[in-house]
């Protein structure tokens, strides 16, 4: 199946239910403003936002004719979903000099983190840069084994330290590492513990004090994993991550197992941070850069071009 098949499979739900929630309305006589309330309040329970869902609602308003068809308003919601999309759509760059660029990995357990790293890792191979893994998630040995599973799996190194060691030498050791092995990417897992949120924040920074005093550029990228499935708790997340932890960009996962995945759209507007990629699946390839307009296309219910 090519990846445009899968990502329309992955939002399925999503689509069927943005369909489900704006059935009849589209056979209504007029566009009147009780109609258009409807659509704000279907986009809305179809999880895109308050301010998304009401962006939309204006532009269907612009529109002359007097009876939109469904397809008609299909068309005008993947345009416009494109467009809050579209500005944060951003793949990943791998910029950092000297090498390695290095990466830091950032959610609650079950994020879907691990999984994303391995992921991730083999997209970057694929691409012919070097790869190494660092398990800074040292609190539950099961984050390590995972981690090397995937490693082997993709062919990339792993570095580790024992089960409860300290997560900032391993990150220490994996830029040593990386730069004696001229690997051009580090991809640092981290422990994911909300519930004791001070020493989660704290182990981070004492993260970030360690790369800084090897390059002071590093870490490059902080990319958070959210949870589709969650719905508005991903959104809260990212609330609590972005300041504290230096949040700069996101990665949506499990949006196939969803039909929650219309908060994509309203993690972009809310609040404009890169959205580098998007899971669509548990398996090695089911990880890509989004394509705003295949997406908008997929949560509309259009087939893709
Ligand atoms: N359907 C689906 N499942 C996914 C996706 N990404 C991850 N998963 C699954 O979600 C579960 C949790 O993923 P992990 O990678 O273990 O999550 P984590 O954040 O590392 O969690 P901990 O290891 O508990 O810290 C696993 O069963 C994954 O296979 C995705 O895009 N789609």
């Amino acid at each position: 199946m090519s990846w445009l098949d899968r990502l329309r499979g992955g939002f399925q739900k999503t689509a069927d239910k943005v369909a489900d929630n704006l059935t009849g309305l589209t056979s209504r006589a007029a566009l009147d403003t009780s109609t258009l309330e409807d659509i704000e309040e279907a986009l809305i329970a179809s999880d895109l936002g308050p301010e998304a869902s009401h962006r939309i609602r204006e532009a269907i308003a612009r529109q002359t004719f007097e009876k939109l068809d469904e397809r008609g308003l299909r068309s005008i919601l993947a345009d416009e979903i494109e467009k809050i999309l579209a500005p944060v759509a951003k793949p990943l760059q791998i910029t950092g000099f000297p090498r390695p660029h290095v990466i830091l990995v950032i959610g609650v357990n079950g994020s879907g983190k691990t999984t994303t790293i391995g992921k991730l890792a083999k997209w970057l191979k694929e691409e012919d840069y070097g790869v190494l893994l660092a398990a800074g998630d040292t609190f539950r040995a099961a984050a390590l084994e995972q981690l090397k599973i995937w490693g082997d799996r993709i062919g990339a190194p792993v570095i580790s330290g024992k089960e409860g060691g300290d997560a900032a030498g391993i990150v220490f050791d994996g830029v040593k590492q990386a730069t004696a092995t001229g690997e051009d990417v580090l991809i640092v897992d981290t422990a994911g513990r909300l519930q004791n949120k001070t020493h989660l924040m704290e182990e981070l920074s004492k993260i970030r004090r360690v790369l800084g005093r090897l390059n002071p550029e590093a870490p490059h990228d902080v990319l958070l994993v959210l949870d589709a499935t969650t719905g508005q708790n991903a959104l809260a997340q990212v609330e609590t991550f972005r300041d504290s932890a230096g949040v700069t960009g996101l990665i949506m996962t499990k949006l196939d197992g969803t039909a929650r995945g219309g908060i994509l759209v309203a993690a972009a507007e809310k609040f404009g941070l890169p959205i580098h990629a998007i899971g669509v699946g548990e398996k090695a390839d089911d990880l890509r850069p989004f394509d705003a307009r295949a997406v908008a296309r997929a949560i509309a219910g259009l087939p893709p071009e």
